[in-house]
Parts: C-alpha cells; structure tokens; sequence
C-alpha cells in the first residue's frame, strides 16, 4: 500500500481485535497462511493469470484463454518444483474453472479410490505427469441424480478380454462431463457391467477417448462440447462434453467404494463453499463501508449504509456464515480422512454417516452461499449488477454447485435417510454415535424447555446446542411417526419428502452449529480473536434461530417470548461486530487479484476506479458506435421508411 491512500484505514483503526492472528485461525494454520499468502502473491504478478477481461472474451478466446494459463500453470508448478499442497493453492488463485480441476479433483481421486493396484500402477504415473487427461463421466442426457438408472452398458467379451461399452439411445449419451468436451483423452466412464448375459450394476472403467497423436476421437466415439452455459465468462472456461459409444479398457470395483469418489468431492465442496461466500462478504463489507446516503446533518458527511441496521442485519449472518462453513470444512476434512483409513483396513461402519455428513452440509452450504453470493449483489445497490463488482460472475460460476455432484434436495433425502435410520434404532442395542449422538438423549430432548428469561441468556452456547437439538430431534420423531402410517414405507417417504427435508436441514444446520462451539473450545491466540468468533458463533445461530422460528415455535422447543429475545441479543451482536467487520474481511487475507472486484478493492478507492473500468469496456472504444450509420441516424433522419434493414 506505499504511496496509496487507505480510504478504509479509519475502519481498520476501529478493529478490536488482533487481525494477524485471525488469519492464522482462517487459514487453519501458520503453515498454510504463509504458503497461501506467496502463492496468492506469485498468481497476482503474473500477467498470464489476468482475468479481468473474461465477460468480455467470445467463448472461443475464452476457453483457448483457459487452455494457456492451464498449460502456465503446469509449467510454473514444474519450474518453481511446488509440493501438491502449493500446487493446489495455485489452482485455487488462479480461480478460473478449467479441465484440470476434473483431472485431478476426480480422475485421479477416482482411479486411486477405486482401481485395482495394478490399474493404479499403470494409470496413475501417466495421469500425475499429464501425459494423460481424464475426466468423470458418469452423468447422461437421461438420468444424473439417478445413478443406478444410467442406460450406458459395458458388456465383457471373454473372446477379446475386453469390455465393449456402448451407449445405445440418445438418453445414454455422456452429458456435462467437464474437461470430456475438447480436452481429455480418457474418462473414468459410469456403465452397466454384463457378463455372460448378467447384469451386476454400475461400474466405473477407464476408456481411452482420443488418440494421443492427433487429438481425434478413437473410431466409434462421437465427442463434443454442450454449447454455452449460464452467465458470460463464468463457467464458460470449462468444456463440459456429451460422448457416445466406445471400447475400452477395464475395471473391477469393491461395491462399497463405487461412490466414494462423490463423498470425496463433495467434502471439498463444503470447503470451497466458505471462499466463495468469504469473496462475496468482504466485497459487500468494503463496499458497505465506502458507500454512503442520507443522513447528512447540517452539511456533515452521509451515512456509511454499513451502520444501517437492515443491512447489518442481511450482511452480517453471512459474514458469520463465511466463519461457521471453514470450520465446518476443516471437520469434514478430518472425517473424510478418518473414513478413508478405516475403508483401508476394511472397515465400513462409518460410511453411512461420511456419506450423509458430506451429502448434507454439501447441500447447505452451496444453497446459503449461492443465495449469500445474489443477496451480496443487492447489498451493493446498482454497482453489484456491473461485472466489475465481480459478483455477476461469482454467482455464475457458483451456482451450478448447488446441482453438480448431486443435486441439492436430492442429498437432503439421503440425508433423511439416514435420519429415520437413526430414529427407528432407538432403544435398540445400536446407540447413535458421532453426529446423532444427541438422538441418544431423545427422551430429555423431547419435553426440555429452554431456559433463556432475558436476552444475554441466548449467549450461552449450552442453551443455542440444546435449543438446535430440541427441534432437530422433534422434527425428526414427528416426520417418523408420520411415517409409521403409511402401509409402505417407499410411498410415505415420497409424499412426506417436503418435511423430511426440512428435518434433514435442520439436522445439518445442528452439525454446523456444534461445530462452531467446538471451534471455540479450542485454545486460540491473539488479543479478542476468540471473543469476535464467539459472537460470530453466536450471530449464525441467532440467525437460523430467527429465519426458522416457525420449526423453533412449532416443535415447543422455545417460547415465542423467547424467539423475541433471540432478535434482540442479535441486534446487539450486530453493533458489537460492526467496528471490528472490515478487519474480520481482511483476516481472509485475499489479493485484490483474487476479489476481482472494484468495489471490494483493499484501499476502498472505489469511484475513481469504477469510472475507470467504464472507460475499459469494448463498446467506448469509438465515441460514435457501430451501427450509427445503418440504424440510428436514418432513424433521427426519418429516413428508414424506405430503408432495408
Ligand atoms: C493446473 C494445475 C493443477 C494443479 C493441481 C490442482 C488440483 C486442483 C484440484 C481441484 C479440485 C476441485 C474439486 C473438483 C471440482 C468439482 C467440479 C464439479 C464437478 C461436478 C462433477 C459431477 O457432478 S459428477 C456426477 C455427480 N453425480 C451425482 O452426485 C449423482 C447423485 N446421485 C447419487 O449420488 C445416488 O444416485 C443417490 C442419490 C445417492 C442414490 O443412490 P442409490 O440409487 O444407490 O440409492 P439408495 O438411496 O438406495 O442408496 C443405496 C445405499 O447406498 C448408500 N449410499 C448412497 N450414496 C453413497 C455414498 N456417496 N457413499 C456411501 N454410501 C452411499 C445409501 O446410503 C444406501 O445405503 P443403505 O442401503 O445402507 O441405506
Ligand atoms: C456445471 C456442471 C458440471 C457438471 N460436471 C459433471 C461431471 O464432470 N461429470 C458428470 O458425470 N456429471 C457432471 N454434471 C452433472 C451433474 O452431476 C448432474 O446434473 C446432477 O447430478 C443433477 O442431476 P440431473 O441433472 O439429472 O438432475 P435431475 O435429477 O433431473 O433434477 C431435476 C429436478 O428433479 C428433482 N428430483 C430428482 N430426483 C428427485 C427425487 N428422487 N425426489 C425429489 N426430487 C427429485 C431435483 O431436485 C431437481 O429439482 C455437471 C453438471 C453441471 C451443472
């Protein structure tokens, strides 16, 4: 910042509590703060990696753009020798969408969850040094949520010892497998295993795509990009392909692991949800922090629209959301890698609650963040709706995420599942454990009433836990005595689907809450660093607490006297945050590179450069537009009448 004026230094000046330190807890660790911090460093001065000019780029410039910085990148992780921890935070600033992240997030992951050892000996040198590019293809024009309904065959001929996998019908062709459109020259490919005339469900086969020659589809394989997707730039980086037919190579897959490659993904999606929705907030808390309107006294200063309170009000949960889903991701992450170990040595028992675990939160978090990301444009007035605010293009790119790797309601229903699995063991010799542990205690929890007489009681996270459990637990008992009803219990899930998603969502919004509170049982460092997260704690629950007051009042679990309360502590919290907001955006330590967005610029010097950018697009670079002559000027003249257009 030499020689530049700070116009947030006031706001920073305010901050109560030790910055430096919060982006330690942040990153999860001095380690990965300073790692993260070069590497973001190193992205910014490279101009390769310039990404302010994707809205305005024809989809051709755009993806062959994608395709040399993928190739940069490559280089830049040879030439400077990053470790896959470097390289990944690379991938990460480099933040743009590309065949690679299905390369590595789910070729690779899939061949080493599930290919046998001597496949992965084959495979996995050639994919780890790119002289192969793979993709997931699993995913039809027919059937996606619905795995087991894929129409692909893979059909063993003993005479050849090959699988000939095929896609009879329209509905078969592989559709929206990123990176299968024009890059890759392999694919982990979803089909239905036939030998000697049976049928043995889905599996997962390596099947060479293109020739690694000329780039062309091997004979019998139709390949092709599946036209443009939502939003300018966005994820118009990623060739998302549509492929039929094909022979191929062969697999033999453990059925337990078949779907391990999702649980994987989506773990990391929980992760990936705090950066989206951390970017978005701290655009929105500069901005908020810049702009001003009314509230101008006797010719003073306007009102920053950060001190109103309906806008606190709106930005704040999120800003706490942001915190709330990095923890939740760090948890998640040790639960994948403890599952991982166990599935090693043979051991299925935590499965199940991996799997409704990263379903669940996959689900909340995208849904909340892709909402944050919109709700975040609106927070800044007009000048969110300009690509140059960088929130146009988050949401785009964002959004898919709320149906790629299972659709989001979909996944509630597993999580439901799971739900009134645990319901129906109680009482019986299998107690709940991990994340239903709290089911275990569902006779207290069901006549408890919560104790809060005055508002400071709701900062008491035993009253939060035991409120969040109270309804969870009710809603879950009455959805599974509903249930009971029904003569068939498929025909009951169906028609109470809505109500067992709604039980699902607040069983997930318990995890991220309980994990919040375990966060802060922690021992962290740093002047006010642990007190400003315990109000964030205390902001994400009072919130969910206020938006589902309706699941709160209806199940008893509080008195509608004490749902006021709970708005009264939050508006509270809202002015105990408010000085210390635009250092809590600052702890996410991003590169003004990385927001891509005028106005969550670090210095806050937002007009200057607005107009600035302006003067940038396409469009000014003649004062008379193209066109004049043909259509605007017969117009004024009054001449079109005769004119061909
Ligand atoms: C340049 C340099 C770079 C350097 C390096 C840089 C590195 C960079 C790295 C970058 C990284 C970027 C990250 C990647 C990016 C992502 C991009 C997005 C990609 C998006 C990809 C996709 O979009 S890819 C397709 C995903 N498509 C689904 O997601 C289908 C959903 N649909 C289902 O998932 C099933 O269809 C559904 C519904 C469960 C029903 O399954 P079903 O039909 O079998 O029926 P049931 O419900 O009966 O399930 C039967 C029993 O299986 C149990 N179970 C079910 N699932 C289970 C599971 N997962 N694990 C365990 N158990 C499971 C269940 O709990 C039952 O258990 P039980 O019998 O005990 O009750
Ligand atoms: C950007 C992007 C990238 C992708 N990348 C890949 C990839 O790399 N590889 C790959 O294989 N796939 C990929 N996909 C496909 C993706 O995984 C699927 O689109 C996703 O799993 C949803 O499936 P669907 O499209 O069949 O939705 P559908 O299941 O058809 O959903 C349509 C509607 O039906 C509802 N619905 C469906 N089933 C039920 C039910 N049982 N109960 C209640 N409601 C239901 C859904 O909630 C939704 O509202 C990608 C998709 C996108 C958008």
């Amino acid at each position: 910042m030499d020689g530049v004026v700070d116009h947030l230094a006031d706001e920073r000046n305010k901050a109560q509590f030790d910055v430096e330190e919060m982006k330690i807890v942040w990153a999860g660790s001095r380690h990965v703060f300073e790692l993260s911090d070069r590497i973001a460093r190193l992205v910014a001065s490279d101009p390769v990696f310039r990404k302010d000019n994707r809205a305005t780029l024809s989809r051709k410039d755009l993806f062959k753009n994608t395709l040399r910085k993928a190739a940069h990148a490559w280089k830049r992780i040879i030439e400077l020798r990053l470790s896959e921890e470097e390289a990944s935070k690379l991938r990460f600033y480099v933040d743009e969408a590309a065949f690679t992240d299905l390369h590595w997030g789910m070729f690779v992951p899939a061949i080493k969850g599930q290919a046998t050892e001597e496949q992965q000996q084959k495979w996995l040198p050639l994919a780890y040094k790119m002289q192969i590019i793979g993709c997931y293809a699993q995913t039809e024009l027919g059937h996606g949520s619905n795995v087991q309904g894929l129409e692909t065959t893979a059909t063993f001929d003993p005479q050849t010892d090959e699988f000939d996998i095929h896609s009879p019908t329209l509905t078969s062709s592989k559709w929206w497998p990123g990176g299968l459109g024009k890059v890759s020259t392999h694919a982990v490919v979803y089909a239905r295993l036939i030998t000697d005339g049976q049928e043995h469900g889905v599996h997962g086969f390596i099947v060479q795509l293109r020739s690694l020659d000329d780039h062309l589809p091997l004979p019998g394989i139709t390949i092709g990009d599946i036209g443009m997707k939502f939003g300018n730039g966005a994820y118009n980086t990623m060739d998302n392909g549509v492929t039929r037919n094909g022979k191929c190579v062969r697999s033999n897959v453990p059925r337990q692991l078949i779907y391990g490659t999702m649980v994987f993904v989506r773990q990391t999606i929980v992760s990936d949800a705090s950066c989206a929705l951390s970017r978005a907030v701290c655009i929105a808390t500069r901005y908020s922090a810049v702009r001003r309107q009314f509230g101008s006294q006797n010719g003073g200063v306007e009102t920053q629209v950060i001190d109103y309170k309906t806008q606190q009000n709106r930005l704040f949960p999120l800003l706490a959301a942001a915190y709330a889903f990095r923890f939740v991701g760090e948890w998640l992450k040790w639960l994948y890698t403890d599952v991982t170990q166990r599935l090693q040595a043979n051991d299925f028992s935590t499965l199940p609650e991996a799997h409704a675990c990263t379903a669940g939160l996959k689900s909340l978090t995208t849904t909340f963040t892709a909402d944050a990301i919109e709700e975040c444009r609106k927070l800044c007035g007009g000048h969110g709706y300009l690509c140059s605010s960088g929130l146009p293009e988050l949401f785009a790119v964002y959004v898919p995420a709320c149906t790629y790797e299972g659709d989001n309601v979909v996944l509630l229903l597993q999580v439901a599942r799971f739900l009134m699995k645990t319901v129906s063991q109680l009482g019986s010799e299998k107690k709940p454990v991990g994340t239903t542990a709290y089911m275990g205690r569902v006779e207290h929890l069901m006549q408890c009433r919560c104790s809060v007489q005055k508002a400071e009681d709701w900062l008491n996270p035993n009253t939060i836990l035991e409120a969040f459990e109270a309804r969870t637990a009710r809603m879950s008992v009455a959805v599974a005595q509903k249930l009971a009803q029904f003569a068939n219990p498929e025909e009951g899930f169906l028609e109470l689907s809505p109500n067992l998603v709604e039980a699902s969502v607040a069983h997930c919004q318990l995890i991220v809450v309980s994990k919040f509170i375990e966060k802060l049982q922690q021992d962290i460092p740093g002047k006010g660093v642990k007190e400003l997260l315990g109000m964030l704690c205390n902001i994400y629950a009072l919130n969910i607490l206020h938006k589902h007051l309706g699941d709160f009042l209806s199940t008893g679990s509080i008195t509608p006297k004490q749902g006021s309360l709970a708005n009264d502590q939050l508006r509270s919290l809202y002015s105990q945050v408010r000085p210390n907001a635009i250092a809590l955006v600052d702890a996410f330590n991003y590169t003004d590179h990385y927001l891509g967005s005028v106005l969550g610029r670090y210095d806050g010097n937002v007009y200057p450069k607005l107009y600035e950018e302006a003067w940038k697009d396409p469009l000014n670079d003649s004062v008379v537009p193209d066109g004049y002559h043909e259509y605007i000027r017969p117009l004024l003249k009054n001449q079109l009448r005769n004119a061909r257009l």
